[in-house]
């Protein structure tokens, strides 16, 4: 993919990035102060009632005002608090969507609200894809790792004590409103988790992102805005290309995967939310980068590059001591793998990926190399 409009743009305009998948098109709006903006709200389906979904830690920042932006356009608008963590991206969290929306006799015209970081985004886009069949939904994402990926897209899910996302459905919501000012609220570990995922992005689509993003880390770090605003802005682009020519994953949206199937397995493996999401992500991604050089695709000085970058968004680089065999056990659970062979999203040249099962032996090597 090509790196076209990757010029950095400056902080105030809001800035739109479109997401073409037929009638289930919608855009991706990015600027600073978009909960407060009274344009964020227009055009969207009015209805007796909305919910605002979010979790015990977001609520207090941030729902007042969502819930005044959103009041003079519903007739009335609930706040459904979730508990915080991955670990209660489960069944039972789910449930609380649906009893509080039946309790307040919630209808199909109702239009939900995620206002969260992933979990909080993943939970509502299920719940509105599987709430009396269906119900619009919007995404408020207030992580950058919910700004850069999990917000745009469409995957919705729960996790499963045995593998990560297991239950869920491809549904996509009505628009997503990235303001990056609550990012400032941040903790520093939930900003390099999301720098993970956006560094994901350079050696799988786009190398001229990669070496923007080494050149801007520090500022990244710094949360300079105007670099944050590029970072979102380059991310969201990216995912809406790929998930505009693949909604359901037939091919090519695996691409989006790249370090997961090692980071996933570390999620499951020490129980979610022991490591973040883009923790896992991040060592995936250097022990992806491995297996791509064991493999003869990429030469050695990818690896170190990736290493370095990592490590310097102050991400894990090694993986916990679950064992070979744990690992390899956990990926074959992996949703790319397929009769039991596990598939990785390897790179081939920086800026293109591909997907190919690895012997179990240089798997074993990479995970001598980068765990325990
Ligand atoms: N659907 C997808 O395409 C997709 C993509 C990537 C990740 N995901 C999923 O997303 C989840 C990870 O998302 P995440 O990293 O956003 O984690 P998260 O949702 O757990 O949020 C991280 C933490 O930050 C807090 N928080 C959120 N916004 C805040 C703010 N502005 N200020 C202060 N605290 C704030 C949350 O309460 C939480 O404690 C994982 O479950 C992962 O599987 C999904
Ligand atoms: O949107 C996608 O497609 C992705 O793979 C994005 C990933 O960052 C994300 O973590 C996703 O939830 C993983 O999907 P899964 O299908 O492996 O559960
Ligand atoms: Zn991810």
């Amino acid at each position: 993919m090509t790196s076209a409009s990757a010029a950095p743009i400056a902080a105030a305009p809001v800035v739109t990035v479109p997401i073409a998948l037929g009638d289930r098109s919608y855009d991706i709006r990015i600027g600073d102060g978009l909960l407060d903006d009274p344009a964020s709200w227009q055009g969207l389906p009015r209805a007796a009632v909305a919910a605002i979904v979010t979790n015990t830690t977001v609520a207090p920042l941030y729902a007042q005002r969502l819930a005044a932006a959103l009041a003079p356009h519903y007739g009335r608008v609930l706040q459904i608090e979730l508990p915080d963590g991955e670990a209660h991206k489960d069944w039972q969290t789910l449930d609380q969507i649906f009893s509080a929306l039946l309790a307040a006799s919630a209808d199909r015209k109702t239009v939900l609200f995620a206002l969260g970081g992933g979990v909080v985004g993943d939970m509502t886009g299920f719940a509105a894809a599987s709430y009396m069949r269906g119900i619009p939904f919007v995404q408020v994402p207030t992580t950058l790792l919910a700004q850069v990926d999990s917000s745009v897209g469409g995957k919705t899910a729960i996790n499963h004590p045995l593998g990560k996302n297991m239950i869920g459905a491809f549904y996509q919501p009505l628009r997503v409103l990235c303001d990056l000012a609550v990012l400032d609220t941040l903790p520093e570990r939930e900003l390099s988790a999301g720098l993970a995922e956006i560094i994901k992005y350079g050696p799988i689509a786009d190398a001229d992102f990669l070496g923007w993003i080494e050149d801007h880390l520090d500022a990244l770090l710094a949360r300079d805005r105007a670099a944050m605003a590029h970072a979102v802005r380059r991310s969201c682009e990216i995912k809406a290309w790929v998930v505009g020519q693949d909604e359901r994953e037939g091919g090519l949206r695996a691409i989006l995967n790249f370090g997961h199937t090692f980071g996933h397995a570390i999620e499951a493996g020490l129980g979610y939310g022991e490591w973040l999401h883009g923790e896992g992500v991040g060592c995936g991604m250097v022990m992806a980068s491995d297996l791509s050089v064991r493999l003869g695709l990429m030469p050695p000085a990818f690896l170190d590059r990736m290493q370095r970058l990592v490590e310097r968004a102050r991400l894990p680089v090694r993986g916990p001591a679950l064992g070979a065999e744990r690992y390899l056990e956990l990926m074959r659970v992996d949703k790319k793998a397929e009769g039991g062979e596990i598939r990785f999203v390897l790179i081939e040249q920086l800026g293109r990926a591909v997907m190919r099962a690895a012997p179990d032996a240089l798997v074993r090597e990479t995970l001598a190399a980068h765990a325990g």
